[in-house]
């Protein structure tokens, strides 16, 4: 965080001036798939995969040391009952994902990912939308600035999920803010809100982006007004991920708000990021649209906590592997086209 001025300043700069790809490494990819033992393009997307590798790394694709990054944290707005859970449950999730009892220790397990959890003061939840302001700008931007130091080295691909009761609802309100439309549009069951809770739902974002109506051209207000902890923290690592040639994989409805601040700041900012699958949240893939993105994997899940990136962490593992394991024609004897 900045010592002197407004705290959401060096956010501003460090968006305006973001890195592009490597058009070098991004040719070299190019020419190695071309002498690969298969049809042209015969690995379809896996193939588009492999050349986002090498663009965002800037080298020849490689996974080597894949990382989940769970950001934690907890919403004022939950006391609006607007979800079924109590927001008890984020902790005792936190205490359960460090316990290998979740369903994403399983899927990091199974495609042998890395796995760190951050608890975002999960004793202080932030302010209740549809009165204040969920965060100050101090708080925002430390926050973060958190997220971006919590990626910093030891990754060559990099996953972001969250965990937070409450949090479809800021998805929603960040969404509705950002592209319009109505309430309605933009919330679904989160962990199963129906009837009546579903109503309060759609009541509750309605009234938040009322109340902070006139402050939401700007991204960062968004974020800060309409956001939490652990949005801003996933907003942050992307950030950081970007500044250190890491590609990333955004996972569910949440984290795909928390990158579509920054793409709301910056067009180019998500060109480093995948989504990893597309969520049963009815409106996730009208935000993944917004983005211009098609996700890896629809397979209905709704759980957040990082499984859809890290079931996609998978294939983009594949991808890589094929890239630089397979043999060329010439290495391997296999004849070429003759027409
Ligand atoms: O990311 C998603 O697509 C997603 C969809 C439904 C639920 N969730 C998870 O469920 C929690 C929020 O749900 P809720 O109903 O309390 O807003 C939070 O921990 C999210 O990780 C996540
Ligand atoms: C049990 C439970 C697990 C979760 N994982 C991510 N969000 C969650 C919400 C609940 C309620």
């Amino acid at each position: 965080m900045s010592a002197s001025g407004l705290p959401f300043d060096d956010f501003r700069a460090l968006l305006r001036q973001l890195p592009g790809p490597d058009s070098g490494a991004l040719a070299a990819a190019r020419a190695r798939d071309a002498q690969l033992t298969k049809p042209a393009g015969a690995l379809g997307r896996l193939e588009e995969i492999a050349f986002w590798l090498a663009a965002w790394q800037g080298r020849a694709p490689a996974v080597t040391r894949p990382l989940v990054a769970i950001f934690a944290g907890n919403h004022g707005v939950a006391a609006q009952g607007i979800t079924p859970y109590p927001p008890s449950v984020t902790a005792q999730m936190v205490e359960n994902f460090a316990a290998g009892g979740a369903a994403i220790n399983q899927i990091c397990v199974t495609n042998d990912l890395g796995l760190k959890v951050f608890d975002l003061a999960l004793d202080y939840p932030t302010g209740d939308i549809t009165q204040e302001a969920a965060l100050t700008e101090r708080d925002c931007a430390a926050t973060m600035a958190f997220g971006m130091e919590a990626v910093a080295g030891g990754t060559d691909l990099l996953c972001i999920g969250e965990m937070g009761i409450g949090n479809t609802t800021i998805a929603a309100a960040i969404n509705l803010a950002l592209y319009g439309g109505s309430a309605r549009d933009w919330v679904g069951p989160g962990t199963g809100s129906h009837g009546e809770l579903l109503e309060r739902k759609i009541a509750a974002v309605e009234a938040a982006v009322t109340l902070h109506g006139d402050h939401l051209s700007d991204p960062l207000e968004v974020l800060r007004r309409l956001g939490g902890r652990e949005v801003a923290a996933m907003a942050g690592a992307i950030l950081a991920a970007r500044m250190q040639k890491i590609p990333v994989i955004i996972d569910g409805y949440v984290a795909t708000a928390a990158g579509a601040i920054l793409k709301a700041i910056n067009p180019a900012a998500l060109d480093h990021c995948l989504i990893g699958h597309v969520s049963g949240e009815p409106g996730h893939m009208a935000a993944i649209e917004q983005l211009g993105k098609t996700p890896l994997l629809a397979l209905g899940m709704r759980l957040g906590e990082g499984t859809g990136a890290a079931l996609a962490a998978g294939i983009v593992k594949a991808a890589a592997a094929c890239h630089s394991g397979m043999a060329t024609f010439e290495q391997a004897g296999v004849s070429g086209r003759t027409e």
